[in-house]
Formats: C-alpha cells, sequence, structure tokens
C-alpha cells in the first residue's frame, strides 16, 4: 500500500505542475503525467524532476506525449492519434505517487470523455489546486460539484497565489473540504525556494495519513 493523489486544478496554468513537484519532494513520491500536450517546452514530467530534484527512476513516463499545446482531444486529433482513457491504468509504485491531469477537471480526452471520468474510475484522493485571486470561488466550488457528482474522494484544496484570507475560508466552508495550505507566487522559483515554502505553508502529514 502506498500513498496516491491526483492533482488536479480550476484551470491550466494554476500551478499544478509546480505544486506536484513540491509534495514529490516532501514525500520522496514518484510523479506521472499520463498526457502531455505540448512537447515545445519544457514538460511537466521534466519541469516536476528539476524543480522537485526528483531521481530520474521516480518520473514514469507518459501514456501518451502530444505535440500541440491545446486540450489533448485536439492534440490528439492533430497528431493522428485516438487517446483511450478506458487503458490509463494505474502504474504499480513502491513510492507513494502523484498523477497530474491537464486543466481541469473537465478537459476533454477524447470527444466522449473528460479527465473527470478517468479520475471516478481510479478514485484516488484528488487535491484540487485553486488560484487564491479574484474569480477562484467561482471555479473552485464548481470544480468541487464535478468532483461531488462522481462520488471522488477529495484531499482538499491546494491554494496558489497570494494570501486571501476570506476567500479561502469561504471556499473551505461552502465546499465542505480542507484547506491543505496555500504555495505563493515564488519569485525566483528554485527547487530550494520551493522546498522552504512547502515546508513553511503545508504539513506533510495531512498527505501522509491517506493511504489508497
Ligand atoms: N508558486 C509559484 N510560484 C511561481 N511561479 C509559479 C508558481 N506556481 C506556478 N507558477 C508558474 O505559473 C505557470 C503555470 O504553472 P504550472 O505549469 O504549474 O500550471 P499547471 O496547472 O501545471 O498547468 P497545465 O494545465 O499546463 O499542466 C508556470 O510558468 C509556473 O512556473
Ligand atoms: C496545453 C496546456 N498546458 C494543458 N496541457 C492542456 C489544457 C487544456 C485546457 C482546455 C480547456 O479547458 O479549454
Ligand atoms: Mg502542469
Amino acid at each position: 500500500m502506498s500513498l496516491r493523489f491526483v492533482v488536479t486544478a480550476t484551470d491550466t496554468g494554476v500551478g499544478k505542475t509546480v505544486f506536484s513537484a513540491a509534495l514529490a519532494d516532501a514525500l520522496g513520491a514518484c510523479y506521472w503525467k499520463p498526457i502531455q500536450a505540448g512537447l515545445d517546452e519544457e514538460t511537466d514530467s521534466e519541469t516536476v524532476r528539476r524543480l522537485g530534484r526528483l531521481p530520474p527512476q521516480h518520473i514514469l513516463p507518459e501514456a501518451w506525449r502530444l505535440k500541440t499545446p491545446a486540450s489533448p482531444h485536439l492534440a490528439a486529433d492533430i497528431d493522428g492519434l485516438a487517446l483511450r482513457p478506458e487503458a490509463l491504468h494505474l502504474p504499480k509504485t513502491t513510492s507513494p505517487l502523484i498523477i497530474e491531469g491537464a486543466g481541469g477537471l473537465l478537459v476533454p480526452l477524447t470527444r466522449r470523455e473528460v479527465f473527470a471520468d478517468v479520475f471516478a474510475r481510479w478514485r484516488l484522493p484528488i487535491i484540487l489546486c485553486a488560484r487564491t485571486g479574484l474569480g477562484t470561488i467561482n471555479h473552485t466550488l464548481l470544480s468541487l460539484e464535478a468532483i461531488r457528482r462522481r462520488q471522488i474522494p477529495v484531499l482538499g484544496i491546494a491554494f496558489i497565489g497570494d494570501a486571501q484570507p476570506d476567500t479561502q475560508q469561504i471556499i473551505a466552508e461552502m465546499g465542505g473540504v480542507p484547506s491543505l495550505g496555500r504555495l505563493p507566487r515564488l519569485d525566483p522559483l528554485t527547487p530550494d525556494a520551493l522546498r522552504e515554502s512547502f515546508r513553511r505553508h503545508f504539513d506533510v502529514s495531512q498527505f501522509q495519513e491517506r493511504c489508497v
């Protein structure tokens, strides 16, 4: 038995990859990005390896690597591939495992299926990354509705950005989920700064208590 989590977000670009790097570093975890869309810049796996200082064997190979930075259903079309979400089986690892989706919960893998449907089959606890800025209350509560509708377990919310105490509080209260902490925007974003900030703002035992 090992710790396994799905890291998703209210949108693309929220900070799932940066948060995953920090969490993988803190837990000594493996990282898996099943679908990478966009190969011209550093991929999410490469970023996690660099920022989290993960050993290479802790980065599991992607199931699909798509050239275009777009929604996976479209990126796959462009590459002439058909993604088969039902073929995404959870890898077996002896270390904890962090799995990152692409974009938000209702991003399509095909013209029929969204990431949340895959997460529902896996039934792993979700960590929902959310911005702290204006607009996040709506996005985060909507995301939680999509999770609840599919009866997927939620570990909690990882906020990313400047402190907004009331926003963080009302999301946790109305969403009925714990706030796990808040990762500030780091400048510069370095492996050391990320490790230090994660230690300061999150209690790692919150992640270690959930064994799935
Ligand atoms: N805590 C942070 N401090 C500084 N920069 C950050 C932080 N979190 C995220 N960023 C920056 O914001 C951008 C988006 O972050 P990230 O790539 O982690 O988003 P994502 O949710 O993984 O997006 P995608 O849907 O593409 O996987 C990146 O340039 C990243 O370096
Ligand atoms: C390319 C990007 N970085 C992500 N990998 C995919 C984001 C898909 C978002 C689709 C959408 O919600 O409109
Ligand atoms: Mg990412």
